[in-house]
């Protein structure tokens, strides 16, 4: 049917404003059950076919994928959603960005829309809580970032060799007391597996652990670092560059410049402004790459789900 009405008519015929109709489009939070039912009901009656990018937001006739990241200020996750656009737009996949803010409800929410509106692929940004019932029937059409589960492509970091190859620097720059600031253990990643091999190293080299684990905020890392700078330290590991960007806010208003700096990151910001941390690239640019490609080819049925896990290289 050609589509004659507009946002605007919907949004009269439903007694809505144009902001309701969009949200229930982009289906956003913040529209009741009953509105949402009401606009839906009037689209339907009228066959309405919104513009391409919203058709493409619908799954309704361009080729679509969807991108759930779990925080849209991540460093780390642009970095690899830098890298699948392109490759997306190649192909002519139409990417849309989703947010899960950590929230295993809210990817069961996202991914039940995305079959609604028949979306080709998904690639989630994991975490603690994305099971494998989470995830549901997606097998062959979903990527997961940063986690793997049975059955399901994904594309992983080398959280322990990370930090393996910082503490083995420091060590060969002759640091003896390297002081550890992280992430709490529930996150299995960025938290435990980084936490765990700085243990790991300590006990093997006989280095006394001095460690905090205090979360993924740059506000944490300033807050924190004093509980692990002690006056032997010579250097702290942040195991990310958002903690080690809060930890040098620290050290610069304490006047402290005899502690060598190492963090999991290697993102421009932190290369930028400051060029003496110690840093290991985790291999975000390759990760979003590798996982846009082996999301399409899943979708277009050359390729089987399987597990990729990306090396982590020293700068
Ligand atoms: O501060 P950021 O630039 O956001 O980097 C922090 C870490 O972010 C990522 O880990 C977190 O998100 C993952 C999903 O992308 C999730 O699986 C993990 O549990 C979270 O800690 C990234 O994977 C890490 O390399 C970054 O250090």
């Amino acid at each position: 049917m050609e589509n004659r009405l507009t946002i605007k008519d919907i949004a009269r015929l439903s007694g809505v404003g144009k902001s309701t109709v969009s949200r229930v489009l982009n289906n956003e939070s913040g529209v009741s059950d009953r509105t949402r039912e009401r606009v839906e009901a009037v689209m339907a009656q009228h066959g309405f076919s919104p513009s391409r990018s919203a058709r493409a937001m619908r799954g309704q006739s361009d080729k679509v994928v969807a991108i759930i990241v779990t925080r849209l200020d991540s460093l780390s996750e642009n970095l690899a959603v830098q890298t699948m656009l392109p490759a997306f737009y190649e192909q002519g996949y139409d990417p849309i960005m989703m947010e899960s803010q950590f929230s295993p409800e809210k990817v069961v929410e996202h991914l039940a829309m995305l079959k609604r509106r028949n979306i080709d692929g998904v690639i989630l940004f994991g975490f603690t809580g994305v099971t494998e019932a989470v995830l549901g029937d997606w097998h062959s059409t979903l990527v997961l970032m940063a986690r793997d589960a049975n059955g399901f492509a994904s594309v992983c970091y080398d959280d322990t060799g990370a930090i393996t190859q910082l503490m083995q620097r420091l060590f060969e720059l002759g640091h003896r007391h390297i002081s550890f600031l992280g992430v709490p253990p529930a996150d299995v990643t960025t938290g435990q597996r980084r936490h765990d091999a700085y243990q790991a190293f300590c006990k093997r080299h006989k280095l006394t652990p001095v460690a905090a684990l205090p979360g993924l905020a740059m506000k944490q890392g300033y807050d924190f670092a004093s509980q692990v700078i002690t006056p032997e330290t010579t250097a702290l590991i942040c195991a990310t560059d958002t903690l080690a960007l809060g930890v040098s806010k620290y050290l610069q208003e304490q006047r402290i410049d005899n502690v060598q700096l190492a963090s999991v990151g290697n993102t421009p910001l932190t290369k930028f402004l400051h060029p003496e941390i110690i840093t290991v690239d985790p291999g975000y640019a390759e990760a979003g790459h590798r996982a846009a490609e082996q999301l399409i080819a899943q979708i277009s049925g050359k390729g089987e789900p399987h597990q990729i896990v990306i090396p982590a290289i020293l700068s």
